[in-house]
């Protein structure tokens, strides 16, 4: 059965910003033809999925090594039996595919050319314990009119509050360059940077909640720089809009199982349950890999590994990079610790209910999804027994939290949202505890390694990568691993994947006019700052 329809549009498969910036693939022949090169690829997320899925279609000899037994990293699943009996899949939580992921779509389109494993999601509402509600679905999509539209149609961010802020500080948000805003803005808190401009206080959570709290850490301690290129991407710099997509189905059956077939029939090796334990340069200008016990050659290899892998990997690999790029590797930290909970409930929730709500001012509760809204597996459980299914995040907990206290409290933040959970039996329940996002702390940014690490043939990709383009996050992952394996493809004479981004500063000439006056006037326009935030 396929899950009933919510949300009647297909969604786009491809830019529909005309602005959408196009980097074209570094030139040369079409494949790798004698003898092809034989690349490691150690990590199974979406980061590795990508750099794997580029270099076995131009004919490098690839093994994917996965530390876990399940590939997808943070979207990873497994099977579980229910307490009822049925079969179902725990993942690692809910996501959303923003429209502006153009890299990340490319890789599904791989396997799913329509891109019909994705729905639309018909609205993104943000609800505050106090009662305001903000929503993006009648907001326009492309700037200025999305902030405009914004303001017009939000109670928690009033034409008032545009008013009391400070127009000139906040000018240069509308002209955002990646490739320069942490030279301008990362020594500086995301929280500091809003009180600079004025922020509204009420509208507070719709920046912390949306931008901020997606990158897992406290407002105080993440870098306004990744804060600001968040805006950027996904409200004022791109006319792709806030709404997004989601998988129909689990992770698993949606994305890996088929990314993954693909990857085996073009002749890759993909090994699940195999830690890459050291890496070594070899005096021939490949590596020894150790990995599930053997050691093995390859010519090339891209670490798409989460931080503690990363930081574990160079660790034990003590002759890998130089003693700069191992210092800044061990600084790199994860954010704190998160709990994604996953309830079936023997009665569903009142049909107005939204596939995903983000809240704020419940405690540490910071969105619920219901999934039997979108989602075929829960679909077909709830249509059987009745009940439903929600998921519940909180980010950014302490880490001394105690796990089935937090539970219970997000239980209880539930009850609030949903009152007619209240009455609800909870027939089974799981619970996900990770700490395996990177920080972006204050201040970090130069630690954060590059695509190129300064040795051949020794190429990284994750989403804790600085690639000096408008992405993050997932996105941020699939284009870090399609430039790794550019890297790799250009050395080699072959011809590279086309890259897509959101326009990397202002959307228009006038915007950017703008922006730079207002640089001047706050005089952050120096010889030694760069032009643009
Ligand atoms: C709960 C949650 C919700 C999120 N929501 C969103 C969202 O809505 N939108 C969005 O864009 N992003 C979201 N994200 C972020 C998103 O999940 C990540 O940006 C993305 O998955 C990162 O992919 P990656 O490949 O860089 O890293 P990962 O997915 O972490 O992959 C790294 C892989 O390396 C493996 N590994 C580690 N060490 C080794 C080793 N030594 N050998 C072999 N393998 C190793 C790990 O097991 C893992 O599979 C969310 C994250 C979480 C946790």
């Amino acid at each position: 059965m396929r899950v009933p329809p919510y949300g009647s549009r297909r969604v786009p498969v491809g830019p529909r910003d005309r602005r959408a910036r196009f980097l074209p693939p570094p030139p040369g022949r079409a494949r790798l033809t004698d003898d092809p090169p034989a690349v490691a690829v150690a990590g199974g997320g979406i980061a590795g999925f990508a750099a794997a899925t580029v270099l076995a279609e131009r004919g490098a000899r690839v093994t994917l090594l996965e530390r876990e037994t399940s590939l997808g990293g943070r979207l990873a699943g497994r099977p579980v039996r229910l307490a009822d009996g049925s079969r179902a899949t725990m993942s690692r939580g809910f996501h959303a595919f923003f429209r502006q992921y153009y890299n990340l779509r490319a890789l599904l389109r791989r396997v799913d050319p329509g891109l019909g494993m994705l729905r639309p999601l018909p609205d993104y509402p943000l609800r505050h314990s106090s009662g305001l509600c903000d929503s993006f679905r009648r907001v326009p999509r492309t700037p200025p009119w999305s902030a405009a539209g914004f303001v017009a149609l939000s109670p928690s961010f009033g034409a008032r509050d545009l008013l009391r802020m400070d127009p000139v500080a906040a000018l240069p948000l509308l002209d955002v360059s990646a490739a320069h805003i942490h030279r301008a803005l990362d020594d500086t808190s995301a929280h500091d940077f809003l009180g600079s401009i004025r922020f509204p206080r009420a509208a507070r959570h719709l920046a912390f909640e949306v931008f901020s709290r997606s990158f897992f850490a406290d407002p105080r301690e993440l870098s306004a720089a990744e804060m600001v290129l968040m805006f950027h991407i996904y409200f004022l710099g791109s006319s792709e809009g806030l709404l997004f997509d989601v998988p129909d189905e689990p992770f698993p059956a949606a994305l890996w199982d088929p990314l993954a077939g693909r990857l085996e029939a073009l002749g890759a090796r993909v090994e699940t349950g195999t830690p890459a334990e050291r890496v070594e340069p070899l005096p021939d200008g490949g590596f020894g890999v150790v990995a599930g016990g053997a050691d093995r050659r390859f010519d090339a290899v891209v670490l798409a590994l989460d931080t503690d892998g990363l930081r574990g990997l160079v660790a034990r690999s003590p002759r890998l990079g130089d003693t700069a790029w191992r210092e800044r590797v061990g600084r790199l930290r994860t954010a704190p610790p998160f709990l994604v909970s996953r309830l079936w409930l023997d009665r569903p929730v009142r049909p107005e209910r939204p596939g995903f709500l983000g809240t704020s001012g419940y405690g540490s509760l910071d969105n619920v999804s219901v999934l039997d809204r979108w989602e075929g597996e829960a679909a077909r459980w709830a249509a059987r027994s009745g009940g439903s299914v929600v998921e519940l995040h909180a980010y950014a907990l302490p880490e001394d939290t105690e796990p089935s206290a937090e539970q219970e409290l997000l239980l209880g933040q539930l009850h609030r949202v949903y009152p007619e959970t209240r009455a609800a039996r909870v027939l089974d329940a799981r619970h996900e505890w990770r700490a395996d996002c990177p920080a972006f702390p204050v201040g970090g940014h130069p630690d954060r390694p590059t695509v190129r690490t300064g040795v051949p043939g020794l190429v990284v990709a994750g989403d804790l990568v600085a690639t000096g383009l408008p992405v993050a996050l997932m996105e941020r992952a699939a284009t870090s691993g399609f430039a790794a394996a550019n890297v790799l493809l250009h050395r080699w004479g072959v011809r590279g994947e086309p890259l897509f981004t959101v326009p990397d500063g202002g959307r228009s000439r006038a915007l950017r006019a703008l922006a730079r006056w207002g640089r001047g006037r706050t005089g952050k326009e120096s010889t030694t700052a760069p032009a643009r935030i």
